[in-house]
């Protein structure tokens, strides 16, 4: 049985994770993290009297192969780390960490021969966005990103939009040339290498994302649409199994299907 613990175990994310787990056959949840719980019953959030809660990572005594992380951007880091440093191998959803702290838990996890993912989509959907965005950027010089997500989102722009630019950017090999930029309120949105993101923030929306290209006389938009949670569960199942057989840390889902 692979062992799980879920950090984040009982946000929305976490609560899928917690089901995926559960209809899985080969899977074990173990523990719940989540540092703003005072209740450590984990009866109290639907889980089996075995399962063991934790508000503190220094507490966490018990073995585990997995942790999976939806938690939230300013504690990813530390939780990722502790996970790598007790040779749990890290199964990260959570957005919101710098490329300097990836490349350091990179190299963290590979200098212990862990395998791991940090994906900022475990989306079918988004994956392949992002992919197709790769192919369409050798041949557009340019072009900008629209994403959309729910009014609760904590951080901008959505991993997903910074992983899509950042392999723009990659798959062009320099910054994308920039016009004029009079723009005293800001309209023009933020900038990834030159590649312009966009952030709208509003309830009605789960995560969408479009990433157009410009060319002379013609644009290229390539688009997707999350309407329900659920669809990231079958990139989490996927990864926590992909991971498991690895012996690093990996960037990205698109990295491994
Ligand atoms: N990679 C992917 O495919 C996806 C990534 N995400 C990302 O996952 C993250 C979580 O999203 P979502 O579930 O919607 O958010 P939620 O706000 O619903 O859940 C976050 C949970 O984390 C808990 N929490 C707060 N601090 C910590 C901490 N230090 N360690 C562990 N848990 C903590 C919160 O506690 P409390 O409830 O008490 O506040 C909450 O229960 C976001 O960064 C989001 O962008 C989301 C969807 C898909
Ligand atoms: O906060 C969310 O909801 C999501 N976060 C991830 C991101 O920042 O890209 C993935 C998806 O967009 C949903």
């Amino acid at each position: 049985m692979i062992k799980v613990i879920i950090s984040g175990f009982n946000g929305s994310m976490g609560q899928k994770a917690i089901k995926m787990v559960a209809d899985s056959s080969d899977m074990e949840l173990v523990a719940g993290f989540n540092p703003l719980v005072t209740d450590l019953n984990p009866q109290t959030y639907g889980l089996d009297r075995n399962v063991k809660v934790f508000n503190r990572l220094t507490d966490i005594d018990i073995a585990a192969d997995i942790w999976i992380d939806f938690s939230i951007p300013s504690a990813v880091f530390d939780n990722t780390k502790f996970a790598i440093e007790h040779g749990i191998r890290p199964v990260i959803g959570t957005s919101g960490m710098s490329e300097e702290q990836t490349a350091e838990l990179k190299q963290l996890a590979d200098a212990k021969n862990l395998g791991g993912i940090i994906a900022s989509n475990f989306g079918l959907s988004a994956v392949l966005m992002m992919k197709f965005a790769q192919v369409a950027a050798k041949y557009f010089e340019e072009s900008e990103i629209v994403e959309k997500h729910h009014e609760d989102k904590l951080d901008a722009p959505s991993g997903t939009a910074l992983n899509t630019a950042r392999l723009i950017y990659e798959a062009r090999g320099h910054n994308q040339p920039q016009h004029s930029d009079d723009d005293p309120m800001g309209t023009r949105g933020g900038d990834y290498h030159g590649t312009k993101i966009h952030a709208l923030r509003l309830p009605g929306f789960v995560a969408d994302e479009e990433v157009i290209f410009g060319g002379v006389g013609e644009t290229l938009t390539i688009s997707q649409s999350t309407t329900d949670r659920q669809s990231f569960m079958t990139g989490v199942k996927l990864a926590v199994h992909e991971v498991m057989k690895q012996n690093e840390l990996v960037i990205g889902l698109e990295q491994i299907i």
